[in-house]
C-alpha cells in the first residue's frame, strides 16, 4: 500500500503514519480511491505477529478496517488459516493463488503452463474455491497487465467450478465480506496469540526491537485466596526468581489470559517483564489468581508460553469459599454486605440476579477437579505442580522446597533460614535484618469470625462430588491427597 515497505521495520507509529501519509497524498493527487476500507501489508509484515504500530497508523491515516494474511496461525497447512479481529480492524485468511509478486507470463509458468492449468481446472485452486465458503485471493497488478495472467486464472477458475459443481459463486466488498466472514465463524473472532519467535516466517517479520523472551518461564494460577500472595512474597525473596513489574489498576497481576487485557495484545504483555538481557536471571513469572478458573486462560497461555509450568494452589474449597466473601465484604461490594454467607451459598434458582451472580463467583472457583482438567486439556501432567495450600501456611519452607524443585531454579535458596512465623500476624513472613520480618498487609489473613455450622454442612456437601473428582485426579497424577480432602472424603463414606 506504500511502495513496498514492511512495516515492522518502523518502530515508531509517527514514522510510519508519515510514510502513509505521503501514500495518501498521491493517491488522492492520482484519482486512486482511498476509501476501500481495505488494505494488504507487504509479506504480511505487522499483520500477524502484530505490530500495533502498523494497526494504529492505518486506521488514523486510512482508516482500515480490514486486511488479511496468510500467515494466522502459520502458513501451512492453508486449511487451518483462520481469521481475527484485533484493535477493531478484521483480518481475513489468505489463500495462495500461485501468481506471485513479480510478473509471470503463461508460457513461464513454474513447471510449465500446464501446471496452471491443472490447478485451475480440479487441482489445488479448484479445491481452494470448493472447501472453503469465502476464499480471499491478492494477485499483483503486474499480472493483471503484460499475459493477464491474473484474469486468465480467475475468469477460468470461476468457469470451472461453475461447470462442474453446483456452488454458486458470489463476491462482496471488502467491509461486507468481513463481517460475512465472522458471522459464519464467530469462533475466530477472538485472537489466540503465539510467540512470535516459534515460526521462522513470523520470526523474520518481527520488529528487531523487540523480543520475545519478555514472558515468563511459569505462572502462579490461583484459584484467589489460597495464598497465592504468600507464594508470590516467597517466589521474589528468591535472588533467580523475577516477577513482573506492578499494575497499576490490578497490582502484582496482570490478568492477561483471563479477560479483556488479553486483546491489548503480546507487546502490552511483554511491557510488564524486563528485558531479559537488562537483567540478572530470566526466570520471570506471573501470578494471577483468576487464572484457575478462567475458561479462556489455559488455552491462551498454552498457545503464547506452551513450555511454561503452571502452579496451582488448593485449600478447602468451603474455607477459600468464605475467605472469598469475607474479601468482598471488606471491598464493600454491596452484594456481599447485603446477604449473610449462608444467604450468598444457598440461594437458589428464584434468587436476585445480583445474589445469583455473587453465588457463582463465590463456589464456582472451588469445583477444582474440573478447572484443573481444562489446564490438563493444554499443559501436560509434568508442567503443573498442585500445592497444599493448607502446608504452604503451615509449613512454608518444605514447600517452597518443592517449588524450586518444580521448577529447576538455581542455586537453591534455603527458605527455613529466610522466613519466619510472626506471632503477631499470625502468619510466616519475611525475615528482615535484625530480626524484623515482612509480613503481607492487612487484606492477608484477614480477621473475621469462623464459618457457621450450617454453611459448613452446605458447602461440604455442595462441594462432594467436585472434591471426589479431585481425589480421582490426583491419584490419577500420582499425587497425594491434602490432610482437608481426606477427611471431606471421610464425610462421604
Ligand atoms: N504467610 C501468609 N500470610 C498471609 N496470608 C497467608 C499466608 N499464607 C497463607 N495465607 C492465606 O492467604 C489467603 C489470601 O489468599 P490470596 O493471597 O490467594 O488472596 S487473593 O486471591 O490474592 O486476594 C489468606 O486468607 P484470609 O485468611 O481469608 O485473609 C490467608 O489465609
Amino acid at each position: 500500500m506504500w511502495s513496498h515497505m514492511q512495516p515492522h521495520l518502523f518502530h515508531n507509529e509517527s514514522s510510519l503514519v508519515e510514510q502513509m501519509i505521503l501514500n495518501k497524498k498521491f493517491a488522492l493527487e492520482h484519482g486512486i480511491p482511498t476509501d476501500m476500507g481495505y488494505a494488504v501489508a507487504p509479506h504480511h509484515s505487522g499483520v500477524y505477529p502484530v505490530h500495533i504500530q502498523l494497526y494504529e497508523a492505518w486506521k488514523k491515516v486510512w482508516n482500515i478496517r480490514i486486511t488479511s494474511t496468510e500467515e494466522y496461525p502459520h502458513l501451512k497447512p492453508a486449511r487451518y488459516r483462520r481469521g481475527f479481529i484485533h484493535k477493531n480492524i478484521m483480518v481475513l485468511p489468505r489463500q495462495t493463488c500461485g501468481l506471485f509478486t513479480h510478473t509471470i507470463f503463461y508460457k513461464e509458468y513454474p513447471g510449465g503452463p500446464k501446471e496452471l492449468d491443472k490447478s485451475i481446472q480440479g487441482g489445488e485452486l479448484f479445491f481452494t474455491v470448493v472447501l472453503n465458503p469465502i476464499s480471499i485471493f491478492m494477485t499483483h497488478l503486474s499480472n493483471y497487465g503484460n499475459d493477464r495472467l491474473g484474469l486468465y486464472t480467475f475468469v477460468n477458475l470461476a468457469n470451472f467450478v461453475q461447470s462442474w459443481t453446483n456452488l454458486r459463486l458470489q463476491t462482496l466488498p471488502p467491509v461486507q465480506l468481513a463481517h460475512k466472514y465472522f458471522e459464519l465463524f464467530p469462533d475466530q473472532k477472538d485472537p489466540l496469540w503465539q510467540n512470535p519467535c516459534d515460526d521462522k516466517r513470523h520470526r523474520d517479520i518481527w520488529s528487531k526491537e523487540k523480543t520475545c523472551d519478555r514472558l515468563p518461564k511459569f505462572l502462579v494460577i490461583g484459584p484467589q485466596k489460597t495464598g497465592t500472595t504468600a507464594l508470590y512474597l516467597f517466589l521474589v525473596m528468591h535472588p533467580s526468581i523475577l516477577s513482573n513489574s506492578p499494575s497499576p489498576k490490578t497490582f502484582e497481576e496482570v490478568q492477561f489470559f483471563n479477560r479483556n487485557n488479553y486483546h491489548r495484545g503480546i507487546d502490552w504483555y511483554m511491557d510488564f517483564f524486563p528485558v531479559p538481557s537488562n537483567v540478572t536471571t530470566d526466570f520471570l513469572f506471573e501470578k494471577s489468581a483468576n487464572y484457575f478458573h478462567s475458561e479462556e486462560a489455559p488455552k491462551r497461555a498454552a498457545s503464547l508460553v506452551p513450555k511454561a509450568k503452571i502452579i496451582t494452589i488448593l485449600i478447602d474449597p468451603s474455607d477459600r469459599a468464605y475467605s472469598w466473601y469475607q474479601h468482598q465484604r471488606s471491598h464493600e461490594d454491596p452484594a456481599a454486605l447485603k446477604f449473610s454467607f449462608y444467604e450468598v451459598i444457598s440461594a437458589g434458582p428464584r434468587a436476585s440476579s445480583e445474589l445469583r451472580a455473587l453465588q457463582k463467583r463465590c463456589l464456582v472457583p472451588g469445583w477444582y477437579a474440573s478447572h484443573i482438567e481444562r489446564w490438563l486439556i493444554y499443559f501436560p501432567p509434568f508442567q503443573l505442580l498442585i500445592i497444599d495450600g493448607q502446608q504452604l501456611r503451615t509449613d512454608p519452607a518444605t514447600v517452597m522446597d518443592e517449588v524450586q524443585k518444580f521448577l529447576g531454579v538455581s542455586p537453591h535458596y534455603n527458605y527455613s533460614e529466610a522466613l519466619t512465623f510472626d506471632s503477631h500476624k499470625g502468619f510466616w513472613c519475611q525475615l528482615l535484618e535484625e530480626g524484623k520480618t515482612k509480613c503481607l498487609g492487612k487484606s492477608k489473613g484477614r480477621k473475621y469470625p469462623p464459618m457457621d455450622p450450617e454453611s459448613r454442612v452446605f458447602l461440604s456437601s455442595y462441594y462432594r462430588d467436585h472434591n471426589v473428582e479431585l481425589s480421582k485426579l490426583l491419584h490419577r497424577l500420582g499425587q497425594p491427597l491434602p490432610s482437608w480432602l481426606r477427611q471431606e472424603l471421610q464425610k462421604v463414606r
